[in-house]
């Protein structure tokens, strides 16, 4: 047992390389890019420290790539999702009895890792088998992933730390037990971090964990799962599962011992998730904990007192940054009519400079979206809005899925301000934007507000301090994170917890402490050393 009261290496933000043209971190992440591309990766399960194979492989491609095989992984079924649960039973109590500073020594030896000799690694396997360009895969797979184990550790002495007062003869303790049974982690292709992230976080704090990684982003999950193994992570306390996410859903929330899911993706299928463990509450031995973090609809709105190259530049990175693939991604915009052709001046100009193509070039801002089915949708709504007499393509339109699956960063503008681009989210580089009239701010925020279902980020652009504050007042429900004068995206672990409200999540904000307490259960205990003995209180 420890013989002292441990700090923990206090956090800091892992510093962004930025691999300029001749620099050595870009030489390096070449060398590896061209490592992966001649060569074909055999990705397993990995069940209670085993590698499970199966008779079902899957290939994978880049998305920029698609006549190009990264490799292939094991495809688990039913039974692997049963022997996940139990292999995370079996380390259940070893793990949740194991001192927390070996916990904490296991996840910052995984962030130094990420930080070091797997830096290249996870973010080539991003950059091939998500199509980010080095840069998006640097702020992502390399950073946030470093940032979200380091500061977790942060905040999980936080909140140990955080004990009761006690009177005198009394003394009052609280532990932070792991939840009774086991975590699932559902994580979405679009970010490295939060697929690490999510089935870290509750792992960190004592509990085990099933993870099934989207379809679509395993190629970086297995690299995750090396760095959790080399870092220590015991056999069974993380068990990575792929399976279809309807087969896994089945087999975890109809179990007893199923505590909790930590989720990130769809509104549409987060909502289902909740709706299943409603139905199978009488299953379980505790109240499962439900954390997810959804869809978006996220806004830029922009008044006359706006810098209009600030908005044409949030709009440019905002929504085009990952192919818009971010949650956060600027995809509906409300602009004043006095400052529109200004705006658009900077903004089209900016556009007609962005390329897009294969990330191994790095020059490329842009890169191809995640799937066939996530570029057929795109293209069906690029193609409706050249149809509707309400909408215009201002800028790109173009879909090619010959080589990879390329969308050119859209932008439409529409006359109807709950034109559906408006108001659903797509989840790729297109954006819609709406004029308003500069008297009719009111009226306009109103419409904001009630545009949409989802409530994630907002960006507000003004000179104007009054102004600032009548809109981010007005909107206070409509983001869970604002921006004021930059773009809506581009959160930082440590310093803008993230999540949203309404349609988009449980806002429990991953990168803080408000997500690591959704992973214990609190046991108060009192120590009395008068033993009292008296049964009437005087009066
Ligand atoms: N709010 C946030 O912090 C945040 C962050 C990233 C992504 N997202 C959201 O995620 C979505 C994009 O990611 P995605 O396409 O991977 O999301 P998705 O909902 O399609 O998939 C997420 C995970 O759920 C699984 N899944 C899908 N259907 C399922 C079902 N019926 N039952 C059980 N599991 C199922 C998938 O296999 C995947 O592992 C967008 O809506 C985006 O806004 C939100
Ligand atoms: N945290 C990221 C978004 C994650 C969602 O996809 C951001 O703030 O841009």
């Amino acid at each position: 047992m420890p013989k002292g009261i441990f700090n923990v290496p206090t956090a800091q933000n892992e510093p962004i390389y930025s691999y300029a043209p001749g620099s050595p971190e870009r030489a390096s992440l070449q060398q590896q890019l061209d490592a992966y591309l001649s060569t074909t990766l055999d990705i397993p399960m990995v069940i209670g420290g085993e590698e499970v194979r199966t008779d079902h492989t899957i290939s994978i491609h880049p998305p920029h790539n698609i006549q190009h095989t990264l490799g292939h992984y094991h495809q688990g079924d039913e039974t692997d999702i049963y022997r996940a649960i139990d292999a995370a039973q079996g380390a259940h109590q070893k793990w949740a009895d194991l001192a927390w500073e070996h916990r904490a020594s296991i996840f910052l030896k995984a962030a130094d890792l990420i930080a070091g000799p797997y830096r290249d690694k996870i973010n080539a396997a991003t950059m091939l088998g998500q199509s980010k360009n080095a840069f998006q895969a640097e702020i992502d797979a390399a950073c946030e992933l470093v940032d979200f184990l380091r500061f977790n550790v942060n905040y999980m002495t936080q909140i140990y730390a955080d004990q009761p007062a006690s009177s005198p003869g009394v003394w009052n303790r609280v532990e932070y037990r792991p939840l009774e049974g086991f975590v699932f982690a559902l994580t979405p292709f679009n970010f490295t971090s939060i697929a690490g992230n999510l089935p870290s976080a509750p792992a960190m704090m004592g509990n085990v964990v099933i993870w099934k990684p989207s379809k679509t982003a395993v190629y970086s999950a297995h690299i995750i799962m090396e760095v959790f193994r080399e870092a220590g992570v015991p056999d069974g306390v993380i068990n990575l599962v792929f399976a279809s996410g309807p087969v896994a859903a089945r087999v975890i929330f109809d179990h007893p011992d199923f505590a909790g899911i930590h989720f990130t993706g769809s509104t549409a299928v987060f909502q289902d998730i909740w709706k299943t463990i409603g139905n199978n509450i009488l299953k379980y031995k505790t109240y499962p904990r439900i954390v997810g973090e959804t869809g978006g609809k996220d806004f830029v709105i922009a008044h006359k007192s706006c810098d209009a190259r600030a908005v044409a530049t949030a709009l440019t990175r905002g929504a085009f940054e990952y192919q818009g693939q971010k949650c956060s991604a600027a995809s509906r915009a409300y602009l004043p009519a006095s400052k529109w052709s200004e705006i658009k001046e900077h903004f089209l100009g900016q556009l007609k400079d962005l390329t897009m193509g294969d990330p191994c070039d790095f020059s490329h801002f842009v890169n191809a979206v995640i799937d066939e089915a996530s570029f057929d949708k795109l293209a069906g709504e690029i193609k409706a809005a050249q149809a509707a007499p309400e909408a215009e393509i201002l800028f790109g339109g173009r879909c090619d899925k010959t080589v990879g699956y390329f969308i050119e960063p859209t932008v439409i503008l529409t006359t109807d301000p709950l034109y559906r681009t408006m108001q659903e989210e797509l989840f790729g580089p297109v954006l819609t934007i709406y004029i308003y009239d500069d008297q009719k701010l009111d009226e306009t925020l109103d419409l904001l507000d009630k545009t949409s279902i989802y409530a994630l980020t907002g960006a507000v652009f003004a000179q104007d301090r009054y102004v600032i504050e009548k809109i981010t007042r007005r909107l206070a429900n409509a983001a869970g994170n604002f921006y004021i004068n930059d773009k809506p995206t581009g959160a930082v672990v440590g310093q803008q917890p993230f999540g949203g409200a309404r349609g988009s999540g449980t806002n429990d904000k991953a990168g803080s402490y408000l997500n690591m307490l959704r992973w214990v259960s609190p046991a108060p205990s009192k120590k009395t050393s008068t033993h009292p003995t008296i049964i009437n209180i005087p009066l």
